[in-house]
């Protein structure tokens, strides 16, 4: 099989001129110490636990990505939304999607079990990385310092082959 064109390390990718297949959000409602998280149903990612999130749709922004998804997945509307980074993924068999992160400190609406997602409070010193995708035990204690960031990976499946975390010198902002 050839091989020599599937990226394995982050050095491999121009990444000044890297364009995902799907922009997609991640919004995490954090509060009184513990984050809202949730064990995904479907899609990518299916089974493990995650923040809410999901793809862009035609013509929205990635807050109204990030607003819609937590809408449509827990049944709630955040509020003071804050954007703090991106994260982007490039597998190997050539699939790429380029996921921004936000935070919210507060809701409206009651947190309710949809066909996509169950939700579930973690206390802040006690995210379940073991049952989440493995880059997240670099970038969320980031995103938790307020510090903003660049992640970039390379996956075989769910297996993690390379990474860089940048860390920005602003902090995460409104
Ligand atoms: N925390 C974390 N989230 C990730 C990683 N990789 C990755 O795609 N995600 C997130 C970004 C999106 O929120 C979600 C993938 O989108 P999705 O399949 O849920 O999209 P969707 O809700 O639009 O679903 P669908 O209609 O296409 O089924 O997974 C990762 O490594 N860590």
């Amino acid at each position: 099989m050839e091989t020599t064109n599937i990226p394995h390390r982050i050095c491999d990718i121009d990444w000044q001129n890297w364009q995902a297949a799907d922009p997609a959000t991640l919004l995490f409602v954090i509060q009184e110490g513990r984050i809202l998280l949730i064990r995904k149903k479907r899609g990518l990612g299916a089974g493990k636990i995650n923040g809410p999130g999901g793809k862009l749709e035609a013509g929205e922004t990635i807050e109204a990505c990030a607003i819609r998804e937590l809408q449509e997945e827990l049944c709630i509307t955040p509020k003071n939304i804050r954007y703090h980074g991106d994260n982007c993924f490039q597998f190997i068999d050539g699939y790429s999607i380029h996921v921004h992160v936000f935070t919210a400190t507060d809701y409206d609406g009651v947190i309710t079990e949809t066909e996509e997602a169950e939700p579930l409070w973690a206390d802040l010193d006690a995210i379940p990385y073991d049952e989440m995708w493995e880059d997240d035990q670099y970038w969320i204690p980031v995103m938790l310092s307020n510090q903003s960031f660049t992640g970039r990976y390379i996956f075989d499946g769910d297996r993690m082959m390379d990474m860089e975390l940048v860390l920005h010198s602003d902090n995460a902002k409104n």
